[in-house]
């Protein structure tokens, strides 16, 4: 393109140029002209009176003071019969044929466009008397020279305007391509990790793909997603967050070899090719060898941390046979290997996509089940270990499936909180347990407060806290007995959003419980930043009480305490762990023991009751 450019640039200057040195000759030759003519008349001033007395040598004597006058070279008198009265010629300058005619080439020939000598003639005349005529014939030698000068320099001028509009265009070519290749590489590359990135991991899936059908070997695609990446960014910080991630490509580049591609598909997602797989079992292998290579501290700038991993791996052509059917498969492993508890490396099996097809089915489902209002509730009641008294129930939503019957929340929660569908979960039961708990404590006269679970997703709403000020409003339950459970690992997930949030509820005068202590991160200063009321020991600590685990126990409820935070423990199934609690100064307990959980109706047949 940039030549054909050139080619155009020299094409226009070539007939510039040329345009131009004809404008010259012509402007040359006009000049010449004008000035011969103006010479002619000079002459036929000066030998009038000579050719007027005959004065031959007079004449000449005139016209040999031309030979100064560069241009001149032939000047011929004539009488007014046309006879040759005097004539002066440049030496070397010998064309004969010039004198004679010369008068009648003079007065055709004068004006004409040649490069030839110009002829121009002019009367003698005294008193308006004719006496003869003047021809001269002025040389275009001079002129040719110029023009040669100036074709010359329009020669240079165009040589450099063309030398210069090509270093222009190869400059302008080189920096295309280079923008061009630049253009190319951020189109294709993770900027953060240097990795290709989801479209060029796409590309590089087909490639392989095909060359895998042609040569009848397997790709297996690997699935890398970081365990509890959003915590880390957002308790060190997204600068610590990008440095893990640029650590965490590092060693994935590391675990595998270098004919394998490592890719960045999402924010802490990557996606590994292992390259013509002898094995289907080799790609369980280099997942695994993944999952190893990450589960190992990290040292960041500001801190050291673990990133563990879920791997999930699929072998083409065995588990799929496309592009799509094998990242999804890969993606249905993953799902496993989190589900299964997160740093593992699980292999797509046949079996897996029954289950993904299961938790499509059931959001599907149990979106229309919450629109439908085919959910209910139930409520597990909550004693104070000081007085017996009744003081709380907690609500659990229950879903009978119209096909497969009751469906455990442990099931359907999950799946919703994959999605948005927890929101409108999560509203739907705060809606009703308000406006059961309103009933109840109406009815009965009571102050027995109701606990609800909140995910993470609802919290992270703008609007959440308006939303349950509006239920509350709207059911007139008053704040103080509406008490919101938060899981620590859903609050760690987002802290700042979630503290603040927090906050707000408090100011609402809404009471918080911070929900399965101990299965998370339990640290004394993650408590200290949580503005909660409750705390509730998980009850895989609870179900070993009395004959183990007390000291654990012991030190929540005493570091609890010297926080001014109540203690709730969960799943108090023996009397004797009951005993045990309440010596210990465990405040509220929870659990089948004291109550399963039990339809409204039945629950407000206990209000009043005392532990059994
Ligand atoms: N083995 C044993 N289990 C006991 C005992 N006492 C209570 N449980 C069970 O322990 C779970 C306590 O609820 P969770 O920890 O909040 O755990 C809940 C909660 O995380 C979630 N969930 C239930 N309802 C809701 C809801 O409305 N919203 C949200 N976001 N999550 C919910 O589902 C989880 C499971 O709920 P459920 O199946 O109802 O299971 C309930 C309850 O039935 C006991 O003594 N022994």
């Amino acid at each position: 393109m940039a030549r054909v450019k050139l080619a155009g640039v020299c094409v226009a200057l070539l007939i510039s140029s040329a345009v131009l040195l004809v404008y010259q000759a012509v402007t040359l030759r006009t000049t010449l002209t004008e000035n011969a003519n103006l010479q002619a008349e000079m002459i036929a001033d000066n030998v009038s009176a000579s050719v007027m007395f005959a004065d031959a040598r007079s004449t000449a004597e005139v016209l040999h003071s031309l030979g100064k006058v560069p241009y001149v070279e032939e000047v011929c008198i004539y009488t007014e019969s046309g006879k040759l009265f005097a004539g002066y010629r440049k030496p070397g300058f010998d064309k004969h044929d010039h004198a004679v005619g010369s008068l009648a080439k003079a007065t055709s020939q004068g004006k004409r466009l040649s490069l030839s000598d110009v002829f121009v003639a002019s009367t003698i005349s005294q008193n308006g008397k004719t006496l003869g005529y003047v021809v001269l014939v002025a040389g275009t030698s001079g002129m040719l020279a110029q023009l040669l000068h100036y074709g010359g320099f329009l020669v240079a001028a165009s040589m450099c305007a063309i030398w210069i509009a090509f270093a222009v265009t190869s400059r302008m070519g080189m920096r295309i391509v280079q923008a061009e290749k630049k253009l190319e590489y951020l189109a294709s590359t993770d900027p953060l990790t240097g990795l290709p990135n989801r479209r060029a991991f796409y590309e590089e899936l087909d490639e392989r793909l095909q060359d895998a059908l042609a040569s009848a070997t397997r790709v297996a695609l690997i699935l890398v997603d970081l365990d509890d990446f959003k915590t880390i960014n957002d308790t060190l910080g997204h600068g610590a967050g990008d440095d893990l991630l640029k650590h965490v490509a590092i060693a994935l580049r590391q675990a595998v070899r270098k004919t394998d591609v490592v890719s960045r598909i999402g924010g802490d997602e990557f996606a590994v090719l292992v390259e013509a797989a002898d094995h289907k079992a080799e790609g369980l292998a280099t997942a695994e060898r993944i999952a190893r290579a990450l589960a190992r501290p990290f040292d960041l700038t500001r801190a050291s941390v673990v990133a563990t991993a879920s791997v999930g791996v699929s072998v083409y052509p065995d588990d799929a046979e496309d592009v799509a059917a094998l990242v999804s498969s890969a993606d249905i492993a993953l799902y496993a290997a989190k589900s299964t508890g997160k740093n593992v490396a699980v292999a797509f099996h046949p079996s897996m996509t029954v289950e993904a097809h299961r938790r499509a089915r059931l959001e599907t489902e149990l979106r229309k089940a919450i629109d439908a209002d085919a959910l209910h509730l139930v409520y597990q009641p909550q004693f104070d270990c000081r007085t017996s008294q009744l003081i709380g129930a907690e609500a659990l939503v229950r879903w009978t499936h119209p096909s497969d019957g009751e469906i455990s929340p442990a099931e359907f929660i999950p799946v919703a909180e994959g999605s948005e569908l927890i929101v409108a979960l999560g509203q739907w039961v705060l809606r009703r347990a308000c406006l059961d708990a309103a009933r109840w404590n109406a009815e009965h006269d009571t102050a027995i407060h109701v606990s609800v679970n909140v995910s993470a997703r609802q919290l992270r709403q703008a609007q959440f806290t308006e939303q349950v000020k509006a239920v509350l409003d709207e059911s007139g339950l008053a704040s103080p007995l509406l008490e919101l459970e938060l899981t620590e690992s859903q609050l760690m997930a987002n802290m700042a959003v979630g503290v603040e949030a927090m906050q707000q509820l408090r100011t609402a005068g809404v009471r918080l419980a911070l929900d399965d202590f101990g299965t998370g991160y339990s640290s004394l200063s993650y408590l200290q930043s949580f503005p909660v009321n409750n705390l509730k020991i998980d009850r895989s600590f609870i179900r070993p009480l009395p004959q183990a685990g007390q000291p654990i126990v012991a030190a929540i409820i005493s570091m609890a305490r010297s926080f001014g935070i109540a203690v709730v423990a969960e799943g108090v199934e023996e009397p004797s762990q009951l005993a045990w609690l309440c010596d210990a100064g465990c405040d509220i307990v929870q659990g089948y023991l004291t109550g399963r959980p039990m339809p409204v109706a039945q629950f407000r047949e206990l209000l009043g009751a005392e532990i059994c």
